[in-house]
């Protein structure tokens, strides 16, 4: 098969050959004519050429986004061609992380595929030269082709093009550095429009072992994040869309943004941080979401003073189902010049009005103060699981103490369990005393050193009493002020 194959395929370049000539010989014929004759030229072409091809491009359309079929293509021959392939070329990814290996232009590869054989070739055609253009193009359009017999036309149209697709995504994604967007606007030359995020590679070390926590309420954490993630047949059956949001509250120090990284080192996923005072009206909002991916968690830091969102629309609104104008008017307070972020603007934009696009996204809100919030942001269907992150158990200080200082016991643990249980102290507090204090010293001397000064540290701590009074006559004087 495979020598007659090779035949037909000298054949076929021969014809391909004949047709550029042709092709050249045209140009001197009346163009009513020239129809006919194309058309007879392919039924020509047909009738003695068997092979039927697919041609993938790099860009379509507008030439806005590299087309998926191309970058998945290009991943599957690149890690099922690279010890087959003569020539291939090897690039860094765009974060100049990694090299990726790709098929040289003009390269052909087969591929066999359940008994079935078939050519790749990559190709270039170099454009002609663009009038004046205010966005840079790149001077050739890369595409693939796909070669093969007619008669293999149903397993290739059914299994085969599925295949690569599939496997050239996943291969995709195993290579991918992962990613932290910001928003800010920025141009992009290079992708010739306005990019709304910009991004920089995502390398928090922070995992779910790392962060001082309870056992059980880790552990339910982590199943909860996981059946998440293999949960896309039942968000379709459920018909809702594929996210979920989550509401990190508690004290400054306490290991919100800390989580935020372990849930993405543990997912795979992308993280975007969405700062909410730069997002100039809910348009703008709406085209930030839009231009999420799937596989990623967005992220409101600080949602109390992103935006006044402070439980007012409820007081100034009669119900939560108040007309649009109602919820436009309360939010479109003082900061009028900064943000116009409606909270309306915000719940749809949780809700995934606009997230037709795809799912697999988690929404994640933090706050140091969830009584704040207005209730309607952080009821059940938009933030689905509220977690208080708090002061540091000694749970949490054994991880620390692992983690920090290598040590899993010793005789200061029994004080310090004591003096925990009355005193109130972060878990930011605790790790910054367990930070080692010089180099050079002899580990035990330096675990020594750090659990004494964490003693000294708690000791000087408000105790929980006293904290939870302050904190009483906080509020009753706010109030007071209020009324
Ligand atoms: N639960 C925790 N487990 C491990 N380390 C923690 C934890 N909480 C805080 N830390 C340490 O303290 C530092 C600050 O924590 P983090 O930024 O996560 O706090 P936060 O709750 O986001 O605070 P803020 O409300 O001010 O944003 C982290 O770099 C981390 O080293
Ligand atoms: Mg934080």
């Amino acid at each position: 098969m495979s020598m007659a194959a090779e035949n037909w395929a000298g054949l076929g370049s021969a014809i391909a050959s004949l047709m550029f000539l042709w092709a050249v010989v045209r140009q001197y014929f009346p163009s009513h004519l020239d129809v006919y004759l194309s058309t007879y030229t392919s039924k020509l072409v047909g009738l003695v050429y068997p092979y039927i091809e697919i041609t993938f491009a790099e860009y379509t359309g507008e030439r806005l986004k590299r087309s998926e079929a191309y970058t998945a293509i290009e991943a599957y021959l690149g890690a099922s061609s690279s010890d087959r392939a003569k020539r291939l070329k090897a690039e860094t990814d765009r974060d100049g992380a990694q090299l990726v290996l790709s098929m040289d232009d003009y390269e052909e590869v087969t591929d066999d595929f359940q008994g079935v054989r078939v050519w790749w070739t990559s190709s270039k055609t170099a454009l002609q030269a663009r009038s004046i253009s205010f966005y840079p193009a790149p001077d050739d359009r890369r595409f693939y082709r796909l070669t093969f017999h007619r008669r293999h036309r149903k397993i290739i149209h059914g299994t085969y093009l599925h295949h690569v697709m599939e496997k050239g995504k996943a291969i995709g994604v195993g290579n991918r550095q992962r990613k932290l967007y910001t928003n800010s606007s920025n141009y992009d030359w290079y992708e010739y429009k306005k990019r709304v995020w910009s991004h920089v590679p995502f390398e928090h070390p922070a995992t779910f072992d790392t962060l001082a926590m309870e056992p059980d309420r880790k552990q339910d954490i982590i199943q909860d994040l996981l059946a998440f993630r293999e949960s896309k047949e039942y968000y379709a059956r459920i018909g809702k869309p594929w996210k979920r949001g989550y509401l990190l509250y508690g004290p400054p120090g306490t290991g919100k943004s800390s989580m935020i990284a372990a849930m993405a080192n543990l997912l795979d996923y992308d993280v975007y941080d969405l700062e909410l005072t730069a997002v100039k009206n809910n348009t703008a909002l709406r085209k930030l979401l839009i231009e999420t991916t799937s596989k990623s968690i967005i992220v409101l830091e600080d949602i109390d003073c992103s935006l006044d969102l402070s439980g007012k629309r409820k007081s100034e609104a009669p119900s939560e189902r108040g007309s649009e104008e109602d919820k436009e008017k309360v939010m479109t307070g003082k900061d009028k010049e900064e943000s116009k972020v409606t909270l309306s603007g915000l719940l749809n934009f949780i809700d995934g009005l606009w997230s037709a696009c795809g799912g697999e996204r988690l929404i994640v809100f933090t706050t140091n103060h969830v009584d704040k919030l207005d209730p309607a942001l952080i009821r059940r269907g938009r933030m689905d699981k509220h977690i208080e992150l708090s002061y540091c158990s000694f749970e949490g200080f054994e991880v620390l103490a692992r983690n920090y200082l290598g040590v899993g016991e010793h005789p200061l643990f029994e004080s310090i369990r004591g003096l925990m249980e009355e005193k109130q102290i972060t878990p930011a507090d605790v790790a910054e005393n367990l930070m080692r204090k010089t180099v050079g010293r002899d580990a035990k001397e330096n675990v020594e050193a750090c659990l004494q000064s964490l003693v000294q540290a708690l000791k000087e701590c408000g105790s929980k009493n006293e904290v939870e009074t302050a904190a009483a006559t906080e509020t009753q004087e706010a109030k007071v002020d209020e009324g």
